[in-house]
């Protein structure tokens, strides 16, 4: 269960404070955020994500209060309950397709369980690359990847930031289909912040900011 009440944010003093609608999702449900440019939709993804604390209002993920939390206990939250999902994946070039999901369930505290890693990369079609180094990957690959790394260590909470913006349509559906696939197989609450009206009929449940 996923709840924010009152939620505003504002980056300093000078600047004007967003604010934000109350938000429920049950168990399970999925939530696709529109809005125009500036209105304040990756800072509400933020928000989520503890990546910012808001100025005023609550979240409550799974009923933990997250702006109540300290850095240390907010990190341990994210690393074990929020996966995000970036319009380009923060991989780290040096390593392989594989090393980079250890590398994450490693800093994520979970347990480098070849099982579940072998497992994500079978769903995504990416074990006949599992050895690549990043920069050797196809565009659509590296996308992949980018899902892989978010979903990997089973969150809770999958946020998405514009996944589709860059995508022609055919890479639009099946990177919103992988997504939806693995919130439905990890039991997870998705959230998609978009403004790439081409996601709208894939969602029951639509937010415009
Ligand atoms: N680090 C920052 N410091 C100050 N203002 C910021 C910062 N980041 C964003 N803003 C401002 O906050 C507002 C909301 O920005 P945000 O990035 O959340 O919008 P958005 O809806 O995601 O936009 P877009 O669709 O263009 O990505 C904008 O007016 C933006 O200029």
């Amino acid at each position: 269960m996923i709840e924010t009440q009152n939620l505003t944010y504002q980056y300093s003093k000078n600047d004007e404070l967003l604010t934000f609608p109350d938000i429920t999702l049950k168990h399970k449900d999925g939530l696709l955020i529109l809005g125009k440019s500036g209105i304040g939709k990756t800072t509400l993804l933020h928000l989520f994500a503890g990546l910012l604390t808001p100025t005023s209002g609550s979240i409550k993920i799974d009923e933990i209060q997250i702006e109540t939390l300290s850095s240390t206990k907010l990190d341990a939250f994210r690393g074990s309950a929020i996966g995000l999902v970036f319009q380009k994946n923060r991989a780290l070039r040096s390593l392989t397709v594989v090393e980079n999901l250890q590398a994450r369930l490693f800093f994520n505290r979970k347990p480098e369980d070849m099982k579940v890693i072998n497992d994500v990369l079978l769903q995504l079609d990416l074990d006949n690359c599992k050895h690549k180094k990043v920069n050797e990957l196809s565009v659509g690959q590296s996308q992949r990847l980018g899902i892989a790394m978010a979903i990997v260590h089973k969150p809770k909470l999958i946020l998405a930031d514009e996944p589709t913006s860059s995508l022609d349509d055919e890479n639009c559906n099946r990177v919103m289909k992988l997504l939806l696939d693995q919130a439905a197989i990890t039991h997870a609450n998705l959230i998609v912040i978009t403004h790439d009206h081409r996601v709208m009929p894939l969602f029951s449940n639509v937010l415009k900011l």
